[in-house]
């Protein structure tokens, strides 16, 4: 399969790179199909085992997991390295990437029929050494990008020089170029946080929260509107499309230390394409894309959006913690 059979202008899409991104967009309009045919194909979202994060692998989680290696196996990526796999799998011996993925991100959403989506990373592959390929600083991606399964079913992605979308056209099967250099909106009034767990939030985050829920009455001054679809690809394609901030930050709950999102194939290929929509990306303080992951599957808060949120939320973090524990009506700094 070539990447023109499927993409109708592949001219931003390194010539090397080609072959696996064709791979991805494949897989990724077959599974739009499935997903659109819902219960019609099977129950999707049944619950059919647990990964080794300790999350519940629904039908649709493993077919998408075995659609993406199969297609992924005719092309150069040699290790990938999934959600739904314990380890990182070799494929190609010849091959020159590895590819992390998160073949069906958003899964608690399949049976609801909202925005579910796919997120990936591709590095070169260090040749012998398949966890090395993958763990390594952010930085060093040379493309991350997700597909969104919506209304609207969109490739989403960046290879270092700005952010592509391609929109899967429902007529001709073909994904088509709409979008040659998307960027985060600077300003918007909406942040997105699964609030259900403010009780168990560091006092930071809980007084950018309440300072945000204050609005007008509040040191912000203006009024806020609050999202949470519980799909990063969803949330991300919001952000990208209006602006705004998402945060899935550390908590006390056990097992939240590092709050839930992975870093490898989900908040690092995120990280890369929000920076390079000229949007920042942390984990909650420092950048996401000067780290390293040291476990397959290990979390990392995370922080991303429009720049300057990011950077309010990282100046909370800096608050003595007096500062932070007071009411905002009390509170010295951001005060408007
Ligand atoms: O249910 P919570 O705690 O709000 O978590 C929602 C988050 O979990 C995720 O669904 C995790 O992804 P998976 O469905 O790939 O496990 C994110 O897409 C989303 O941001
Ligand atoms: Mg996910
Ligand atoms: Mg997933």
């Amino acid at each position: 399969m070539n990447a023109s059979d499927v993409i109708d202008d592949t001219s931003r899409i390194p010539a090397d790179l080609a072959p696996v991104i064709a791979a991805l967009a494949t897989v990724g309009r077959s599974l739009c199909r499935t997903i659109k045919r819902g219960p019609l194909g099977g129950a999707l979202g049944a619950g059919v085992g647990e990964n080794l994060g300790g999350d519940q692998q629904k039908a649709l989680d493993v077919m998408a997991d075995e659609a993406f290696a199969a297609e992924l196996a005719a092309t150069p990526v040699r290790y990938y390295a999934s959600e739904e796999q314990d380890d990182v799998v070799e494929m190609n011996p010849d091959g020159r990437f590895a590819l992390a993925i998160d073949p069906l991100d958003g899964s608690s959403n399949i049976d609801v029929n909202v925005s579910i989506g796919t997120i990936f990373s591709i590095f070169e592959a260090k040749p012998g050494d398949p966890l090395g390929s993958v763990l390594r600083p952010a930085h060093e991606q040379l493309a991350g990008g997700y597909i969104i399964y919506g209304p609207q079913t969109f490739l989403v992605v960046t290879f270092g020089a700005g952010v592509q979308s391609y929109l899967l056209d429902p007529d001709s099967g073909q994904w088509r170029l709409v979008e040659a250099d998307l960027k985060v909106p600077e300003f918007s009034r909406e942040f997105a946080i699964n609030a259900s767990n403010y009780r168990h939030w560091s006092p930071a985050i809980r007084a950018y929260i309440d300072d945000c829920l204050a609005g007008d009455t509040g040191p912000r001054d203006e009024n806020y509107n609050m999202r949470w679809v519980a799909s990063l690809v969803a949330e991300t394609h919001r952000i990208i499309s209006r602006g705004g901030i998402f945060l899935y930050p550390a908590d006390e709950r056990a097992g939240y230390e590092r709050g839930r999102l992975r870093m490898v194939y989900e908040c690092a290929p995120i990280a890369f394409l929000i920076e390079q929509a000229g949007g920042k990306a942390t984990d909650g303080h420092d950048r996401i894309m000067a780290q390293t992951a040291t476990e397959l599957h290990g979390r990392t808060p995370f922080v991303f959006g429009s720049a300057v949120k990011v950077d309010r939320v990282t100046a909370y973090q800096d608050l003595p913690v007096e500062e932070v524990s007071a009411l905002f009506g009390t509170r010295g700094l951001f005060r408007a």
